[in-house]
């Protein structure tokens, strides 16, 4: 994969993987380098939500859609709670060069966005052969360097790809998480409209930000919920304070085991009262954790919008937003615990309840950005178990 023979062009770029494969490329974005995990996403559309999404923080996502960047950048589509924190992806790796924007919704040019975000990017590479590789050999521990001089000291770029120790073990749920509470009031984006925002709350959700994505806090106000997010290591206590209708445990990045110490022993208080529990991804590996499960790191991971998975509970099939490189294992949930999702692409579970309990969760992305809106469902489900405490009439779920 080294620079066409033909072409004089000096890389600017590199993606240097631990096991020493040196991969060369044009580099745009933030100069220096960063040390991460390297996956790809399949999606289509949506790279600015993928590269803002807290879920991605220690990773580099290689994108396997040829052209990205030509609808630019906006300041409505970030993921992020906190964009001074600029968590998510630390590097982007392309096909083809980033075009300039044409687009009603652009304000800026892609590469100038990721140099204001930090995000080292890499593009000109034949990203199908480094997805190949990825599927074979496994999600690669690699550093993404970018320098405009193409000056590089690869023996040392190598030192520090083999260095890293990885993202099992890692928690970085801590590093993205907000550093105090807030009442979240935003609704769905609307065509023609922009968001909205709920003034006449009906139930009060509250939504623990172990590296939330926007559009999640988005569908539960959508729903009629008062949001309050709180912090990763806000305790049981504190959040059976805020007298809440509804937990939600929300998305974020690194290993769901790292986290034991501070969410999974909260999770299992909460268990102890009656309170619907919704999770997703993160979240949904942490409660599968808090109930007795376990979890473990995937060969290639599931990056992308378009990966079907099927409700048991329904016998439905959905097409959907993933993004985890960490699974439950299916097999480790104990009695009481039901498997109500599971893949179709590889047969992993995406989801879990407890038998007859208001206690659910799913590995995938019903809130998309970007993606499908199949599982939207899931929200409105988790507000149902809500009104039913509360004595209200169910919405239709579908
Ligand atoms: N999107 C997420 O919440 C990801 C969860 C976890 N970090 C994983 O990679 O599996």
């Amino acid at each position: 994969m080294a620079t066409a023979p033909w072409t004089t062009e000096i890389p600017t770029a590199l993606l240097v993987l631990a096991d020493g494969t040196v991969i060369e490329g044009r580099g745009l974005g933030a100069t220096g380098s960063a040390v991460a995990e390297v996956c790809f996403n399949t999606a289509m559309t949506g790279y600015e939500e993928i590269l803002t999404d807290p879920s991605y923080a220690g990773q580099i996502v290689t994108f396997t859609f040829p052209h990205i960047g030509n609808i630019g950048t906006n300041e409505e589509d970030i993921e992020d709670l906190n964009p001074a924190a600029r968590a998510g992806a630390v590097g982007a790796v392309f096909k083809a060069d980033v075009t300039d924007p044409s687009n009603y919704r652009a304000r800026d040019h892609l590469d100038r966005w990721l140099k204001r975000r930090g995000i080292v990017a890499l593009a000109g590479i034949d990203t199908r052969a480094l997805t190949a590789l990825i599927r074979e050999k496994g999600l690669a521990n690699a550093v993404i360097a970018h320098a405009p001089d193409g000056k590089f000291d690869i023996a040392d770029l190598k030192r520090q790809a083999a260095a890293w120790s990885g993202l099992v073990g890692l928690d970085l749920a801590k590093d993205v998480t907000s550093g105090q509470s807030s009442v979240w009031k935003e609704t769905p984006w609307v065509w023609n409209e922009g968001y909205g925002e709920q003034e006449k709350p009906s139930i009060h959700v509250v939504a623990v930000d172990y590296g939330v994505k926007r559009n999640i806090l988005r569908l539960l106000a959508g729903l009629g919920a008062k949001v309050t997010v709180v912090p990763a290591k806000t305790s049981a206590d504190e959040i059976l304070a805020m007298k809440p209708d509804g937990i939600f445990l929300s998305n974020g990045p690194g290993d769901p085991a790292a986290t034991g110490e501070y969410a999974v022993p909260v999770i299992k208080d909460l268990l102890k009262t009656d309170i619907p529990i919704f999770g997703i991804c993160l979240g949904h590996q942490m409660l599968a954790l808090a109930v007795g499960g376990r979890t473990q790191k995937m060969h290639q991971g599931h990056h992308g919008a378009n990966h079907p998975v099927k409700d048991h509970t329904t016998g439905k099939v959905e097409i959907v937003s993933m993004n985890h490189g960490f699974a439950v294992d299916g097999k480790s949930l104990p009695q009481g615990v039901e498997e109500t999702h599971v893949s179709l692409f590889d047969g992993s579970n995406c989801g879990i309840a407890l038998t007859g309990r208001p206690v659910f969760s799913v590995q995938h992305h019903p809130e998309a950005s970007p993606g499908p809106q199949d599982s939207h469902y899931l929200f409105r489900r988790f507000a149902n178990l809500i009104r039913e405490m509360k004595g209200e009439p169910a919405l239709a779920e579908r």
